[in-house]
């Protein structure tokens, strides 16, 4: 359970209710010379509850990240309905937009383009605390690098100063500083070395179990989606082909397409049998 919420904070949903809820999604692409329209995300609907984990998968370019940008308000929408903590975004203001924007942290693929190379690990966190105080009081600079396995030593370290899974440590811990309701990982480990990939795999698991934010994972490759998610939605050029509880889906994919991912997984275990 999220604990200690700040002045005008929505209230903490319980396990399972509600944290994001998609309609119909649809986002658009008009190219600007051709004038054609391109369909990147085409009537999406997707539901994810507090302390929940939904994966998102399917190859490059199917639209992965375009929905999960567009369903978190973060990126352009051409239709459908966004309920965020229970907030329909086109009835908020810019002012409500701008109070629940830090209740959805991003963690991306590249957690060196993620950070200001010209920012020590205690400077960004010293930013993120003046622009939101309230919220960030909760938790110590060193304490909050203990939560993600860092030693505090690495407070003044630039980013050029850390590997790529101290660096994707650091990117986690600034989101969870802000003690989001809703995680979205984008490929978060995909430019991270083999050996690091299942730790920051587990950090993200123990966040969301103890704080009840809920997870939002985009990924190319199953083996993390399933180590990591309860629930998948599968595309395919925009559109959901699957979707379930990840375990069903794994064991008995019922569109083509995922059978083909399955099945084009190296050395998979759990290869598809028709
Ligand atoms: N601003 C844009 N203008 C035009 N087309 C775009 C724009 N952004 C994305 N696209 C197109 O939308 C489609 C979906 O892209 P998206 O990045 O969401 O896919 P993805 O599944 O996340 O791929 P990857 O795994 O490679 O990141 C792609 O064909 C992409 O070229």
């Amino acid at each position: 359970m999220v604990t200690g919420t700040a002045a005008g904070r929505p209230p903490s949903p319980a396990p399972g209710d509600p944290v994001l809820v998609v309609d119909d999604l649809v986002v658009e692409h008009r190219n600007r010379t051709s004038g054609e329209i391109f369909t990147a995300v085409d009537r999406v609907s997707l539901r994810i509850g507090a302390g929940q984990s939904l994966a998102v998968v399917g190859e490059s370019g199917s639209g992965k990240t375009t929905l999960a940008m567009a369903a978190t308000g973060l990126g352009p929408r051409t239709g459908g309905r966004i309920e965020l903590l229970g907030r329909d975004l086109d009835a908020l203001g810019r002012s409500e937009l701008r109070a629940l924007r830090p209740e959805v942290q991003v963690v991306f693929q590249d957690p060196h383009g993620s950070l200001d190379p010209r920012q020590s690990v205690r400077s960004g966190f010293a930013e993120l605390r003046k622009l939101q105080p309230e919220r960030t009081t909760w938790i110590t600079d060193e304490a909050l690098l203990e939560r993600v396995r860092l030693s505090p030593a690495l407070l003044d370290r630039y980013p050029h100063q850390l590997s790529g899974g101290q660096a994707q440590r650091v990117c986690i811990a600034r989101a969870l500083l802000m003690r989001p309701r809703l995680i979205v990982a984008d490929e978060p480990t995909s430019g991270l070395d083999v050996s690091v990939q299942a730790d920051v795999l587990r950090l993200l698991q123990e966040i969301r179990e103890t704080t009840g934010a809920a997870l939002l994972m985009i990924s190319h490759d199953l083996a993390v989606v399933r180590s990591v998610c309860e629930a998948v939605i599968v595309m395919f050029r925009g559109q959901v082909v699957e979707a379930g509880a990840c375990e069903q889906v794994f064991r008995a994919p019922t569109a083509d397409y995922t059978r083909e991912l399955l099945d084009a997984m190296p050395g998979s275990r759990w290869r598809s049998r028709r």
